[in-house]
């Protein structure tokens, strides 16, 4: 559980923070109302993921504990009564994570939104291409107090080699005029291969010309950003991009994954086959489909319920994921799933089902007296199209029901 240090001094706010720390298990509140007793909890062992301060408290009325929590290093998420927006701008200019006005429901759960951030932030890479160093300096600390991993480069071409160096950068923010490759060259170079839902991109530009946010956009930039900017506004637009990919994200996972078993599901299979399959051809190998189906799997359902039915295909599924990690698999519905295999015979392939078949009556997936699982499969490397190729699996997969189950035909 991580802990979450909360210095307010108003009884009423505390029993606001306190409700909503009790519906939220994932953080542990340490409250407490003074900057005194922050102090000794800062410099205490305990590790605090973030600190929610007021700026009144009794011994120290202006705001003070901020420094003492940003001393420490500590996430500083202000939660203040005081709508005071040049000492709003100075706090955040300061470092902390965001200043919110006590003014409603919402800026509670802003808050608790904020604490989930912080801790996603600090698994996510951004990347700044700026040539102008006191600008990736800046950007640098804004993002810092959020708890981003940041990577700087000083050019477009820089930017595509840390790209490369570092796949999993969630973020780009790249600005317009820069040396070797600009923000633009930048931005068409990468949406021509990268995926939306892998790398956002937010365009930077000094210049006054509003046509560059709409070509930054145009090209495949999903925001862009005027310099000279407040860092709430960065804050807001990084964060709102990264939502938007994590939605993203979340709808590719609910369109293309089968959410009892987490393989991926028809659609995602049909949708992938024929490329995969141009490319087997492109490359001269012989491509081979199993249509496989867990035997008598009725049987478990009627007798030990569909819960345990539920388990057996998990476990099921989870051998076929770990033995076939570089193949297009798929669970294309109830107990029948399907394999795409780029390079290999049916015989070799039936030969390692076949050697999977002892390892899946092994599986352990419910009460003493649940039947081994057992499966059966069709394998077909013949057919111009995967419809054809599954067809004539299928046709396979029959046989091998029909003649005894526990078996490969091909
Ligand atoms: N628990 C569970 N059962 C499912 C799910 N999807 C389909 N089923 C069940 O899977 C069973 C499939 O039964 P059958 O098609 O008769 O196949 P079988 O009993 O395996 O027989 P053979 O394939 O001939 O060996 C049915 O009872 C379905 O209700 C699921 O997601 N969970």
């Amino acid at each position: 559980m991580a802990a979450v240090l909360v210095i307010e001094d108003s009884p009423i706010i505390l029993k606001i923070l306190g409700h909503m720390f009790r519906r939220t298990p994932e953080y542990e509140a340490v409250f407490c109302a003074s900057a005194a007793e922050a102090e000794i909890l800062l410099d205490s062992a305990e590790h605090f993921v973030a600190a929610v301060a007021d700026l009144h408290l009794p011994d120290a009325p202006n705001g003070e504990v901020v420094d003492l929590i940003l001393k420490h290093r500590v996430p500083c998420i202000v939660l203040s009564g005081l709508q005071d927006e040049s000492r709003r701008e100075e706090l955040l200019l300061k470092g902390v994570v965001d200043y919110v006005y006590k003014e409603n429901q919402q800026s509670y759960d802003y808050v608790f939104h904020l604490l989930g951030r912080l801790e996603k932030n600090t698994h996510i890479k951004i990347l700044i291409a700026d040539d102008s160093a006191p600008t990736r300096k800046f950007i640098g600390q804004c993002l810092k107090a959020q708890r981003y991993q940041l990577l700087e480069a000083e050019n477009g071409k820089q930017a595509l080699q840390l790209l490369e160096q570092h796949p999993d950068t969630r973020l780009l923010i790249a600005d317009y005029n820069m040396p070797e490759m600009d923000g633009i060259a930048l931005v068409k170079h990468l949406r021509h291969e990268q995926k939306r839902k892998k790398l956002s991109i937010i365009g930077l530009s000094a210049e006054s010309e509003g046509f560059l946010s709409a070509r930054f956009i145009k090209h495949g930039a999903d925001d862009f950003l005027r310099k000279p900017f407040y860092p709430e506004e960065l804050h807001i637009r990084v964060m709102h991009c990264l939502e938007r990919q994590e939605l993203i994200g979340q709808l590719y996972q609910l369109a293309h994954c089968d959410s009892l078993t987490g393989l991926f599901n028809r659609r995602h299979f049909f949708a992938n086959a024929p490329e995969l399959l141009l490319k087997a051809r492109e490359q001269n190998t012989l491509p081979c489909v199993a249509m496989l189906d867990i035997d008598h799997f009725k049987r478990i359902n009627d007798d030990f319920g569909h819960d345990i039915g539920d388990v057996a295909l998990k476990a099921f599924a989870r051998l076929l994921k770990d033995n076939f990690t570089g193949s297009l698999l798929a669970r294309l519905g109830g107990e029948e799933f399907a394999l795409l295999v780029s390079d290999q015979n049916p015989a070799s392939l039936a030969a390692e089902l076949d050697d999977l078949r002892e390892r899946c009556a092994q599986l352990v997936y419910g009460p003493t007296g649940v039947p081994e699982l057992s499966f059966s499969a069709g394998l077909s490397a013949q057919g111009e199209d995967i419809d054809a190729l599954l067809k004539d699996a299928d046709e396979w997969l029959y046989h091998a029901k029909e003649s005894g189950r526990g078996r490969c035909c091909y």
